[in-house]
């Protein structure tokens, strides 16, 4: 299909207000695109390439299509073909992270140490290959998962961030998707029949993760306007919402006890 009118609201106006409000992407920026096959990484690149060659920025960067070969029986030909019909290679880097993960460490909760390897190893070889930044296919409802899950499982009240730079990396990871709901990306690979490939990790859909989707999905059946008001918060809150005690000295604090 294509593209239709309706897409600049639904999606080019919000990675577009996502990308300029925080500097995501800049004038000559070179920039990986972290690959999984699934459906947000794919739309990723789908968007990131329109992107720029429809100059919707008003400015040029360069695109960098890399995937991790996580070393579990997967299929990426769909993949490759999708890239190189682009018009890019796509870099696939061997890894044997699913062998340390479930045969040697036999991690009980094995994402964390999955996502942590898979980051060292996406970082460096996007640095490698001269990107100053990395994308990942990160949207809004992973945002609203991560801050559940930091909140309820380590007391924390934060999701990521639009945009990182890591220093020992020395490369700037973004999230140009941020403002975008799940279901809307899956409505666009639908639409549009992107490849998307079937992911074969054992626990995928058994984690923590999933048990918070459903309570925002529940949370969002009764108050519609849960994700809208997640962005609010995110974005004007400040330092002052939170007993942080920032603001009491120390002589105050014992005066008081
Ligand atoms: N094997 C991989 N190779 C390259 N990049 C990856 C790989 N796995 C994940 N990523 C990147 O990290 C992001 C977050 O990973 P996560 O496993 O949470 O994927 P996800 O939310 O299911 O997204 P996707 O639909 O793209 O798989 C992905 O969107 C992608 O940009």
């Amino acid at each position: 299909m294509g593209f239709i009118k309706k897409d600049n609201k639904d999606y080019y106006n919000p990675i577009r207000r996502a990308i300029l409000k925080h500097g995501l992407i800049e004038p000559g920026d070179k920039v990986a695109i972290g690959m999984s096959g699934g459906k947000d990484s794919t739309s990723l690149l789908y968007f990131l390439d329109r992107i720029k060659k429809e100059q919707r920025l008003g400015f040029d960067f360069d695109i960098v299509p890399i995937s991790l070969d996580m070393d579990m029986e997967m299929d990426i030909s769909p993949m490759i073909s999708f890239v190189e019909s682009l018009g890019y290679n796509l870099e696939v880097v061997p890894t044997n992270i699913a062998t340390v993960v479930f045969d040697i460490r036999q991690e009980r909760s094995p994402c964390s140490l999955c996502a942590k390897l898979r980051r060292g190893i996406l970082n460096k070889h996007a640095r490698e290959m001269g990107c100053n930044k990395l994308a990942l296919g990160h949207h809004l409802d992973d945002a609203i998962e991560t801050y559940f899950m930091n909140f309820l499982f380590h007391g924390r009240m934060a999701s990521f961030e639009p945009k990182t730079y890591l220093t020992n990396a020395d490369i700037t990871v973004i999230r140009p998707l941020l403002y975008l709901e799940e279901t809307m990306i899956k409505k666009l690979v639908k639409r549009e029949a992107l490849p998307v490939i079937f992911n074969p990790c054992p626990v995928d859909k058994k984690t923590k993760r999933e048990e918070i989707k459903n309570l925002i999905t529940q949370v969002s059946n009764q108050y519609p306007d849960v994700r809208k008001k997640f962005v609010q918060g995110m974005e004007q809150g400040t330092s002052a919402d939170f007993w942080t005690g920032s603001l009491v000295t120390g002589d105050e604090l014992s005066k008081n006890r």
